[in-house]
């Protein structure tokens, strides 16, 4: 199939599962996506990232845009040929990474200039060069230039944001054009505030996309307001469409969040954390650097399939992450990234049988506290 659709196969109260279909293939509802940032997961071939169960990742346009650059990657084929993965990507607007990465940002009608962090040199992206980016980058999900606003905020800066993001979101939709097989997803703002958040999913239905975001969390407000704004933001988006809470989170900022109504979202946390010996595990987090694991023949979880759990001890991961060898990033991550997909797998499950409620419970029974 040479289009792109979603199909909303069950839903248990706001829960909802199903599955996006894209000409590159399927993406299961609710999905984890793991953020391949400089077109790599770091510490995993493509074909571990896929083996851990993922549909789809992320690229990153602000990265690729300064370093090989945009224009190189199309000259070699395209994100998917140049980073070998042939499954769905999908690639951020580059705003939030220029805002929180980049040096010297200015923010303009037009757009952002800054300057790379990377070698000082001086840039711009506007919604027309995002477009750009992502279409030679060959993104299979392209999200619109937007700003997302540092809270806390008030509802002035915040409502002033949101309509400049809902301004970049018609140009963004003007320069995607057409592009069969290939979708562009609207991103929602007006920070925790419920009118701004209904006008800015009216201003993004009138355009018209085939995904929505739900964009401007995640930036401090603690899981409560968060979970408080989910109350309200996805069911103000179109029910027939995808809806993708960006830069989440921890697993059960995750399991809430699909309680309400979401079905897409990505964080750096289960690879970056690896990276740094936190281990998460259905009974709760550990860190493998911790002494109190360096004679624990035990595997990190008895219940994963992993390669970790299956063929290595909490003493061996302890003393190759202490050594700094390049296997403890490997296998730490393979784990994480194995766990947030297993944890998909299992709401998938719940939602399409109806027992989601006591999928949940069992869910937060299981990481009551306890020596893990
Ligand atoms: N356009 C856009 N992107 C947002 C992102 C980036 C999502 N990840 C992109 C991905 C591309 C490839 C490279 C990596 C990023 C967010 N991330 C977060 N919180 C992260 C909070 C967090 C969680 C764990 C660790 C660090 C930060 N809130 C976000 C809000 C927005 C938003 O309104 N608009
Ligand atoms: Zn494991």
């Amino acid at each position: 199939m040479s289009t792109f659709s979603f199909d909303l196969a069950a839903t248990d109260g706001r829960a909802r599962t199903g599955t996006i279909h894209t000409p590159r293939g399927d993406i299961r509802t609710p999905a984890f996506m793991p953020v391949g940032t400089a077109a790599t997961v770091k510490a995993m071939l493509p074909e571990s990232v896929a083996a851990t169960g993922a549909d789809i990742l992320l690229g990153n346009t602000y990265h690729l845009m300064l370093r090989p650059t945009a224009e190189r990657i199309d000259r070699l084929g395209g994100l998917h040929r140049f980073m070998n993965w042939d499954k769905p990507i999908l690639t951020d607007s580059g705003g939030f990474q220029v805002m929180s990465l980049a040096a010297l940002r200015k923010l303009t009608e037009k757009g952002v200039t800054f300057k790379s962090h990377i070698d000082g040199s001086r840039h711009e992206i506007t919604p027309e060069r995002s477009m750009e980016i992502q279409k030679l980058l060959g993104s299979d999900i392209v999200m619109c230039f937007d700003e997302c606003p540092a809270l806390p905020a008030d509802k002035a800066r915040i409502a002033e944001s949101m309509q400049l993001s809902m301004r970049w979101a018609e140009r963004s939709r003007d320069a995607f054009g057409d592009r069969p097989g290939h979708a562009l997803f609207g991103i929602q703002q007006g920070g925790l505030e419920e009118d701004l958040r209904a006008e800015s999913a009216e201003a993004l239905t009138g355009i018209g996309f085939d995904g929505y975001a739900v964009g401007g969390l995640a930036v401090g407000e603690g899981q409560e307001a968060m979970f408080g704004c989910l109350d309200f933001a996805p069911e103000q988006l179109p029910q027939d469409k995808p809806r993708y809470l960006m830069g989440v989170g921890k697993p059960d900022d995750i399991v809430g969040a699909v309680a309400r109504g979401i079905d897409m979202m990505d964080c750096v946390l289960p690879s970056r954390s690896g990276r740094t010996g936190q281990v998460f595990t259905r009974h709760g987090v550990l860190n493998i650097k911790n002494a109190r694991h360096q004679d624990d023949p035990r595997p990190i979880d008895d219940a994963c399939t992993c390669p970790a759990c299956s063929n290595y001890s909490r003493a061996y991961l302890h003393h190759v992450f202490r050594s700094q060898e390049m296997i403890s990033s490997m296998l730490l991550t393979w784990h994480n990234l194995h766990y947030f997909q297993q944890l998909m797998a299992g709401m998938r499950g719940a939602i399409a049988a109806g027992t989601f409620d006591a999928w949940q419970a069992e869910f937060h029974a299981n990481r009551a506290g306890g020596d893990i």
